[in-house]
């Protein structure tokens, strides 16, 4: 009772309440400078993994677009101002740990710009600039070349990737529109290939796996390693190898009117060296008009015989029939069954391609800050010798059988003549 009546109590509490109110104020400046809500400091790579992940979820890919995302991390915001991204994905071309562009930073308190930069943040662009270049002829030479190493921005920085064996791979035909189809999916943010073919199941298989795993370019979680080498489709061991890798890897077939094929294929070997005829080569006896099976570019068109040797290996669900002249009189359209049956966004569509009527095939749309389009290098494409009408002929009611039972095999009707 002598206490509480003692005058100095009332001022005894004040400074008791004025210490813990400095204390207060202590403990939230600590917390609003130095720690996240989760708990973490900022030079945790925990949190750091944490706050990209926020932020993944804030930036959406546009399409030959200026990119302004607004990028939250924690209490602050950040303005990515990506100018001149064709394509830009936050999954794998911007790194939070490496370098901002310059325009990029905080948003002032008011939100009206960048202001000191707090990560570094790198853009890379995800197109290669040399990867319509290549020719398919030439592919041994430069095997060992990925998209990813061609293009240094590709490389490295992204974020957990890895080199993984490829889920998916285009195992043929020759000539039937391979080039096309890889270059046409790697538009896809959701897509990482090797550029050159990488001929492992047919002629690098003593290689072993490990040397396969490290020609495929780093992915990331959710993208799709791939390659294509077209032989794989018409070589005897190739079945049994790739099930030996991945039971479960999807399979791409660009198929095309054998005859066609079979021209095409033999104006390729009259562009490296002198060759007999086209149908000198075709028929064993050019009077009986009895075809010759021995030889490749005949071989090669009997797509249901050869795909009969997959079929002991995989089921019919893992593979996809894609129309070689489908993919050049609507690519958008055979893109769109060929990223559905991949199960990813279906981001390559119409809109990408032009019809380029010099070269008389569909092209890429001109890239941001070039004035040329982007179409398949000179190999692709090439003007076809004149086969006798009597010849051709003769080559559909041999393949006519065939092209029947693939139809029946796959379900799908190509209409080839
Ligand atoms: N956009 C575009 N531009 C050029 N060429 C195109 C395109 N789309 C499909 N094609 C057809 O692709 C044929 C070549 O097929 P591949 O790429 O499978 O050839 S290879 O086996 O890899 O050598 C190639 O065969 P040829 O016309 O005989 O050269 C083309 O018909």
């Amino acid at each position: 009772m002598l206490d509480l009546c003692n005058k100095r109590w009332p001022r005894k509490l004040l400074l008791i309440a004025c210490l813990l109110s400095v204390l207060v104020c202590v403990l939230i400046s600590y917390r609003e400078c130095c720690q996240q809500p989760g708990g973490r400091r900022r030079d945790d790579p925990g949190f750091l993994a944490a706050e990209w992940g926020r932020g993944r979820n804030m930036v959406r890919s546009v399409w030959d677009e200026e990119i302004s995302e607004t990028f939250l991390s924690g209490r602050r915001q950040y303005r990515m101002h990506l100018q001149q991204a064709r394509y830009v994905d936050a999954n794998y071309n911007i790194d939070v740990r490496d370098e901002l562009p310059a325009n990029a930073g905080p948003l002032r308190r008011d939100g009206t710009g960048p202001a000191r930069p707090r990560h570094r943040v790198r853009q890379t662009n995800p197109h290669n600039p040399l990867a319509f270049g290549y020719r398919d002829e030439d592919a041994d030479r430069s095997s060992g070349t990925t998209d990813a190493t061609l293009n240094p921005l590709l490389s490295s920085n992204s974020l957990n990737a890895t080199r993984k064996l490829p889920q998916v791979i285009i195992i043929g035909v020759k000539k039937g529109g391979t080039r096309a189809l890889l270059e046409y999916l790697r538009l896809h943010p959701d897509i990482r290939a090797v550029g050159p073919e990488v001929h492992f199941f047919d002629r690098k298989y003593d290689n072993g796996l490990e040397w396969y795993r490290r020609k495929m370019p780093p992915t990331i979680a959710r993208q799709i390693t791939m390659e294509k080498t077209p032989s794989y489709f018409i070589t005897r061991e190739v079945p049994a190898r790739v099930y030996n890798m991945s039971r479960d890897v999807k399979l791409l077939v660009v198929v095309r009117d054998p005859v066609t094929r079979a021209i095409s294929d033999y104006t390729q070997t009259v562009s490296k060296k002198n060759t007999k005829k086209f149908e000198e080569l075709a028929f064993i006896n050019n009077a009986t008009g009895l075809v010759d099976t021995s030889w490749s570019a005949i071989r090669i068109g009997v797509y249901a015989k050869h795909l009969e040797r997959w079929l002991q290996y995989f089921p019919l669900s893992q593979f996809m029939f894609v129309s070689g002249e489908e993919l050049i009189s609507n690519p958008g359209k055979e893109m769109g069954l060929v990223q559905n049956f991949l199960g990813i966004k279906k981001v390559v569509s119409e809109k990408h391609f032009y019809f380029n009527q010099t070269k008389g095939f569909p092209c890429l749309k001109k890239k941001e800050g070039s004035s040329s389009p982007h179409c398949l290098g000179r190999t692709k494409g090439r003007a076809h010798p004149d086969i006798e009408p009597n010849v051709i002929q003769r080559l559909r009611d041999f393949y006519r059988p065939f092209n029947m039972k693939f139809y029946q095999m796959t379900g799908r009707n190509f209409n080839w003549p």
